[in-house]
């Protein structure tokens, strides 16, 4: 027999990605079609101790559709994790009888939300919602679409420069422990060279490629550096190639938070919309401890524990290999 989920709350946390918004809208309209109250929690976990829960109705997610950002806002909440935050929320939870909980965040939120549900055995479900796509179960996080169309239009602009100038470009890209970011948008950009957190690249590396774009009569070249990446960021980076590789003019980029902004694509519109809605069906069936994602075209459930274990498998090593081939 289905439990009686009957009050359901969804709140955002960790880095805002494009797609919450309609993830939001997903969530309350499902939840009210099947006649559930559904409540919105302000910044994350800060908003389920602060008591800054309220009531939702299917007008409160009026025109957000296509909007960044996320309307209930989010935070980095230290007091979560520890154990006293933690009862304060359950408490506050409690007092309204709201016995779902959906959370739209990444690694560090599902993290909480599975300390959580464990403790208090109140019903969670997580959505991927982050532009670093480091999460194992769904082949793309929410915002990651948007993220990387954003950087691809930043490096073709930037592209265009360099080109004109003959200069020698490093792009400081996202994704604290996630080289996905830094992958693909190399990939779509063309890009030279691209170093990763994961992966080692050598700056004798990174010289021996740079020289060989030299030789065979390349008027300017790109490099994305990983914020995570091991040897530092773009300016350490740009500071340690120049010493040994005087041939281009050298400039940096650090894209920043740009790259958090902006309206969502049409496919992380339509992300949002298909997790949210499963999010909403899975709870009320009394689904908990799972994250909803997407699997080749499919919705499927993997538990947050197995989602959270993402390190390193969305990096085939093929793509690196043919970011070097096609770079020649
Ligand atoms: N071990 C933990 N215990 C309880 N709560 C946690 C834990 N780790 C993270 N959280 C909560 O989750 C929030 C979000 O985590 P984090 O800042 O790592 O972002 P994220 O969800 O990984 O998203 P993104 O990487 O896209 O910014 C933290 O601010 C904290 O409130
Ligand atoms: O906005 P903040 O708190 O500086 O966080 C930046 C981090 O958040 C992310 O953008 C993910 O949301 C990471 O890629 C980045 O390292
Ligand atoms: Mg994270």
């Amino acid at each position: 027999m289905e439990p009686n989920i009957r009050n359901i709350a969804v709140l955002t946390s960790g880095g805002d990605a494009p797609g919450m918004n309609a993830c939001i809208r997903a969530v309350v309209r499902t939840g009210i079609y099947h006649g559930r109250n559904m409540f919105g929690v302000m910044q994350g976990y800060q908003g389920l101790i602060d008591n800054n829960i309220n009531e939702m109705t299917a007008r409160s997610v009026s025109n957000i559709l296509h909007m960044g950002g996320t309307v209930l806002k989010t935070a980095r909440c230290l007091a979560f994790k520890e154990d006293a935050g933690m009862e304060i929320a359950f408490k506050n939870l409690q007092d309204r009888h709201i016995d779902g909980l959906i959370v739209i965040g990444g690694d560090g939120t599902f993290t909480g939300a599975k300390r959580f549900g464990e403790k208090y055995g109140i019903n969670v479900i997580g959505i991927p919602g982050t532009i670093d796509n480091d999460l194992y179960g769904s082949d793309f996080t929410l915002g990651y679409d948007t993220a990387v169309n954003t950087i691809i239009d930043a490096i073709d602009k930037i592209r265009d420069t360099a080109d004109s100038h003959d200069r020698l470009f490093f792009i400081e890209v996202m994704g604290r422990d996630s080289g996905c970011l830094a992958l693909r948008t190399a990939i779509a950009s063309g890009a030279e060279a691209v170093l990763l957190p994961e992966k080692e690249t050598s700056l004798k590396q990174l010289i021996t490629k740079l020289k060989s774009g030299v030789t065979t009569k390349k008027s300017s070249s790109i490099v994305i550096v990983s914020e995570g990446n091991k040897y530092g960021g773009a300016y350490d980076i740009a500071k340690s190639v120049k010493r040994k590789f005087t041939h281009y003019d050298t400039k940096v980029t650090i894209l920043g938070h740009l790259q958090r902004g902006g309206s969502p694509s049409g496919f992380d519109r339509i992300l949002g919309s298909r997790l949210g809605y499963a999010a909403v069906n899975a709870i009320i069936k009394g689904e908990s401890m799972q994250m909803v994602g997407l699997r080749g075209n499919e919705i499927k459930l993997t538990s947050l524990e197995e989602a959270l274990h993402a390190h390193n498998y969305k990096l085939e090593d093929d793509l690196l290999e043919m970011t070097h081939v096609l770079s020649i």
